[in-house]
């Protein structure tokens, strides 16, 4: 969006906190029917929490945008080839006064609550993943190595992100086993009929609502030989060709699929290869005994338990 908000140095600590309630309340929300009724969403304070943290939202996105705009017509028109996203929308409005203030905050809404959570979960997962899996570490610090040098510290360049192909195959792979949106909700508009395994047909009527499981496609063995073991060569151009494309549907798919999905791939490719240039990691939990907790995003229930150590020159890989 071009702005900090720098959450990670505490600052603007009631916004992150507002995002996280919505999302824990929305989620409980779907869960619970009885939290439908009016009376009873209001009675238990939730509707009450929910509403205040909306407002607490808008609010500091109203402000965001409202400091961008004066910002932007001080320093008059930018000729910034690549502009950010918020700039993109203002620049919209102001030449073709197609959008409001408002169409702007939901914009601006949509990407902060989209992009967010699920790139992070995308990145924890993969690290979990590797400290399971210290073959593909490997494999993925000898690539890191290659590209860049032992530990290096320069910044990846688009070409640099372009030839990690491994750690994209990891990131891919981690998707598969735990996907970051872990259900997709359609209200379904007309009628679908689907094959059900004992060759009766069942009618989805219209109007239904149909919720579909990114985890349980990708797991299919009719799909992936060994659905649950962790494996990058899963994303192996030949194995890809071969498979149904459904059957692996992190981004969702057709029209209303991820819009950010080359985005997020890139923001994981930089973070991780920056992180696994320099470090390993351990895992100091079972496979067996991790548990992922299907909230609005997918999030392991007892945090990511790793042992982060720096590399040994020793690991270098020399060319
Ligand atoms: C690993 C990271 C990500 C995953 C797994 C992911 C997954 C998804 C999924 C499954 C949907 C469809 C939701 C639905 O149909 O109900 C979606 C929609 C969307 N995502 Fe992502 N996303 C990721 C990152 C991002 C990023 C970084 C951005 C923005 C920069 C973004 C922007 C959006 C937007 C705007 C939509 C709504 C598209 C529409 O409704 O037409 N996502 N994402």
């Amino acid at each position: 969006m071009g702005i900090q908000v720098n959450a990670q140095l505490g600052h603007n600590n009631e916004y992150v906190h507002a995002v996280k309630r919505i999302s824990e309340i929305t989620w409980n929300h779907m869960k619970f029917p009885w939290l439908w009724l009016k009376p009873i969403w209001y009675l238990t304070g939730l509707g009450f929490e929910f509403d205040k943290n909306v407002k607490l939202t808008n609010d500091f996105v109203r402000k965001v945008i409202q400091e961008r705009k004066e910002l932007l017509s001080e320093e008059g028109e930018s000729d910034r080839k690549r502009k950010a996203f918020l700039d993109l929308l203002l620049t919209i409005q102001k030449e073709k006064k197609t959008l409001s203030d408002e169409d702007i905050r939901e914009e601006v809404d949509t990407f902060m609550f989209e992009g967010h959570d699920t790139t992070s979960s995308g990145i924890g997962f993969t690290i979990l993943w590797l400290g399971f899996n210290p073959d593909c570490q490997k494999k993925l610090h000898k690539e890191l190595d290659e590209i860049f040098g032992f530990a290096s510290d320069q910044s990846p360049t688009m070409d640099d992100i372009k030839k990690c192909t491994y750690l994209e195959k990891c990131i891919k792979e981690s998707l598969r086993m735990f996907p970051s949106v872990p259900l997709i909700a359609r209200r379904l508009s007309e009628d679908v009929t689907i094959d059900h395994p004992s060759g009766q047909k069942i009618v989805l009527p219209a109007g239904l609502s149909a919720c579909v499981s990114p985890i349980a496609a990708a797991r299919d063995p009719r799909a992936y030989p060994d659905p649950n073991t962790f494996n990058p060569d899963n994303f192996d151009i030949d194995a890809i060709a071969g498979r149904d494309p459904y059957a692996y549907i992190p981004f969702s798919a057709g029209p209303r699929n991820c819009i950010g999905q080359k985005f997020a791939i890139l923001e994981e490719k930089t973070v991780l290869s920056t992180f696994f240039r320099k470090y390993e990691v351990e895992s100091l939990q079972t496979e067996e005994n991790l548990r992922p907790i299907p909230e609005l995003i997918l999030r392991p229930y007892n945090g990511i338990r790793i042992k982060i150590k720096r590399r040994e020159s020793t690991d270098y890989v020399v060319l």
